[in-house]
């Protein structure tokens, strides 16, 4: 068992401090991968020559690990795993430990068929990655798109394990979905869906051991059908899932809850900077659950969003967009297209638009390095899961850009879930005005506490995220006793 003096509790372990950089390059490329390591040089000497390039592809090695090197633009699962063992590195994490935190605890896979309304069959796979439940039940969200895979779906589960840790929530990590296309299927065949997804996962979630929440494509209402479907087998159990609906269980506050972490976090940076949301220029990716409440919330506070965009175009105004009048036609029209306050804007050019702020809150991977030197805005405020990747993180801090990770930044919606549920448990709910409270909060800890840990490990946000988010998760499982 690992002596729990040897895991880092908030600063740099003995251990780290103990072996060079140099020294555990070496040991984790030679005993490690010795055979890659040799295949490597012997590619390098042959093709390259250099010693840029040998430098070059000894660094690519160090930061994958035992992964294939993929020279193309990174997918959700690698660019997760390199974050990870950037942190576990900077930790000085024992490497048996560090490869056994990155491994998911279960990884569901399920064929969910239904008759479709004119009759016909259709068969659609589920997914329910549970990473790591070392300090409490595995926690996150349900998401229903046509680009649901098994390595996004695992990647997104591993970032709620460090999610929860950073928000310091008891609760560990995981995420699902089903490979569809929400808006081409009706209620009642969506309602089919969601109770066969239930019926095939259902002995594997429960309050204590895997909680669901909505996530892209899904909404409260697909929590209710999950929440009667699930009762069936175990009796009524409303904290099975949240983002409820407020009459069967849901939290007040929670559907706004992770649009009003983005306005808590982006005022916590920006105050850093000495400067506040009134008069900044936004530009939003996304106008769903997320970008809506975040769009919603921060013209509330002054800021201006003088771009945004959906899946039916992108608009823009400099002067500000009306944002309430702006939702009530997305959610008359189904989208924002053909709204007559702003611009046509073509959406391939809403990144690169000029503003001070720039939220996406839609898909992830859409920041790499084709479209990184593009961007205007001096400050990334992750709304979305993982919306930019490694290489693009490079090149725009070299161009000064900060950016607000997503394991932070997004994590009102989560912790809000976690009231949620501690208000099931408890058979009491609390008003409006005490879950925002509490919301800002955590957010305010979070903040300092990823702050320290920049602090401490020398490094930006995203790695004093994943530094805090691991650290905590891995004195967990050694807490609890864990065999090497
Ligand atoms: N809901 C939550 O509590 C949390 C969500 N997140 C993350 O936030 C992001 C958004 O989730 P959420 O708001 O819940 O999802 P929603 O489904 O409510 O909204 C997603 C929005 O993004 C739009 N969209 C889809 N593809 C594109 C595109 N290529 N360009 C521009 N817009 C696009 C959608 O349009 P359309 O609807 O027309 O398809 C919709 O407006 C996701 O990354 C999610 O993982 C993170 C933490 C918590
Ligand atoms: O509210 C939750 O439990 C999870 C939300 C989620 O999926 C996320 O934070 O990415």
């Amino acid at each position: 068992m690992w002596n729990t003096s040897r895991i880092p509790l908030g600063k740099r372990s003995a251990r780290s401090e103990a072996i060079s950089p140099d020294t555990e390059i070496f040991e984790l490329l030679f005993w490690g991968d010795g055979l890659r390591l040799l295949i490597g040089l012997l590619r390098i000497s042959c093709f390259c020559g250099t010693v840029i390039s040998e430098a070059c592809w000894l660094l690519l090695l160090f930061a994958f690990g035992d992964e294939p090197v993929d020279l193309s633009i990174m997918n959700a699962l690698t660019a997760t795993n390199r974050n990870f063992k950037l942190a576990a590195r900077l930790l000085g994490l024992d490497s048996k430990l560090e490869k056994s935190l990155l491994i998911p605890f279960r990884e569901i896979k399920v064929e969910c068929t239904i008759p479709k309304d004119d009759g016909s069959l259709a068969s659609y796979v589920g997914f329910r990655v549970q990473h790591d439940n070392s300090r409490g039940p595995m926690k996150g969200g349900i998401r229903y798109h046509p680009e649901v895979d098994p390595d996004e779906v695992n990647a997104l589960a591993q970032l709620m394990t460090w999610k929860t840790a950073v928000a310091n929530i008891p609760y560990g990590g995981a995420k699902g979905g089903i490979g569809c296309s929400p808006g081409d299927l009706s209620v009642s065949e969506l309602e089919r869906l969601t109770r066969v997804f239930t019926q095939k996962i259902h002995d594997l979630i429960g309050a204590n051991t895997d909680v669901p929440a909505p996530d892209m494509g899904t909404n409260p209402q697909t929590m209710a059908w999950i929440l009667d479907e699930y009762s069936k087998f175990h009796g009524y159990s409303p904290a099975v899932v949240t983002g409820k609906p407020i009459d069967i269980g849901g939290s007040l506050g929670r559907e706004a809850a992770t649009g009003r972490g983005v306005l808590f976090g982006t005022e916590a940076l920006l105050a850093e900077h000495g400067k506040s949301i009134a008069g900044q220029r936004f530009v939003i990716q996304g106008f769903g659950n997320v970008g809506s409440w975040a769009a919603q919330l921060i013209s509330e506070q002054g800021g201006k969003i003088v771009a945004i965009s959906d899946i039916t175009g992108a608009l823009k105004n400099s002067k500000g967009l009306d944002i309430p009048r702006l939702i009530k036609h997305s959610t008359e029209h189904r989208g924002i297209k053909g709204f007559d306050g702003g611009d046509y804007l073509d959406p391939e050019d809403l990144l690169a638009e000029d503003c001070d702020v720039l939220i996406p809150a839609a898909l992830g991977g859409v920041i790499h390095r084709e479209n990184a030197n593009d961007i205007k805005a001096k400050f990334i405020i992750e709304a979305a899961n993982h919306p930019t990747d490694p290489e693009a993180d490079e090149i725009l801090s070299k161009k000064g850009v900060t950016i607000l990770p997503d394991i932070f930044a997004n994590s009102g919606g989560v912790t809000v879930s976690y009231f949620e549920w501690v208000q099931n448990i408890q058979g009491f709910m609390w008003d409006e005005e005490k879950v925002n409270n509490e919301l800002k909060t955590y957010m305010n800890k979070g903040f300092k506490a990823m702050k320290e840990m920049c602090k401490t490990h020398q490094c930006d946000l995203r790695m004093g995220a994943f530094t805090l988010g691991v650290n905590r998760v891995a004195r967990a499982t050694v807490l609890r006793g864990w065999e090497a």
